[in-house]
C-alpha cells in the first residue's frame, strides 16, 4: 500500500532572532510558506507532522489550518543538534563540520550529535509514522540536515553534494510500499 511523505523545508529564519527552538520566518518566510501552503493544498495531505523548532512548524501550519488539522510535533524530527541545542552554528562553521559528518558518520561536537544519532532518532519516528498513517498523505515539517538523513537511510544518493543543493523552502515527495522507498520527487521547483 502506498504512502506518501512530503518532506517540506522550513521558509526562511532570521538567523540573529532567538534561538534554534524558537526562532520562527522572517517576511520572506512568510511568504515562503504561503507559497507552500498554494503548492501542496491540492494534494489531498491528511496528516501533518513537523519538527519542534517554530520555523518548520510555521511552514506547514497553514497548510494544515486548511484541511482542518493540527500540526502534530515530535521531538525526535528535530534538526541534527550541531553543537549545543539552543544556539545557531554560524554558516562559515557549518560547511567543514558538515563536511567532516558525512565523511564520519559517528563525528561529533562535544554538546552536540552525529550525524549516525540524528539519523537513528529520526528514522525511528519515520517508520513508526508509516505503519501509523499507512496508506495516507503525510507532510512532515523539517530542516535540511535532518531531512538528508532521512532521506539517506533509504537512498545513499542523498548525501552531503544533495544537501548543498537543496533550497529554503524545499519539497521532496517520498512514495513509499509500506516501508520501502519506491520513488522521490521534487516538487518545489522555484529559484
Ligand atoms: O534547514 C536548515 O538548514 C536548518 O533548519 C537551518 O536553517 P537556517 O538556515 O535558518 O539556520
Amino acid at each position: 500500500m502506498k504512502t506518501f511523505i512530503y518532506m517540506v523545508r522550513h521558509g526562511e529564519s532570521p538567523k540573529t532572532e532567538g534561538n534554534e527552538r524558537t526562532r520562527g520566518l522572517t517576511d520572506k518566510g512568510k511568504s515562503d510558506a504561503f507559497q507552500i501552503t498554494e503548492l501542496l493544498r491540492g494534494e489531498g495531505i491528511e496528516v501533518f507532522v513537523s519538527s519542534p523548532y517554530q520555523r518548520a512548524i510555521l511552514t506547514i501550519q497553514e497548510l494544515a489550518q486548511c484541511s482542518g488539522q493540527e500540526v502534530l510535533i515530535f521531538e525526535d524530527l528535530k534538526e541534527r543538534i550541531f553543537s549545543s541545542e539552543d544556539n545557531r552554528i554560524p554558516d562559515d562553521e557549518l560547511f567543514p563540520l558538515l563536511d567532516k559528518s558525512f565523511s564520519d558518520p559517528n563525528f561529533a561536537l562535544t554538546g552536540g550529535e552525529s550525524n549516525a544519532v540524528c539519523q537513528n532518532r529520526s528514522i525511528t519516528v519515520l517508520k513508526e509514522l508509516l505503519k501509523i498513517y499507512r496508506g495516507q498523505k503525510v507532510a512532515l515539517g523539517t530542516h535540511g540536515a535532518v531531512m538528508t538523513l532521512m532521506m539517506e537511510y533509504y537512498d545513499k544518493q542523498y548525501d552531503l553534494n544533495f544537501l548543498l543543493h537543496t533550497s529554503k523552502p524545499d519539497v521532496y515527495r517520498m512514495e513509499f510500499n509500506d516501508q520501502e522507498l519506491v520513488e522521490v520527487k521534487r516538487l518545489w521547483n522555484m529559484p
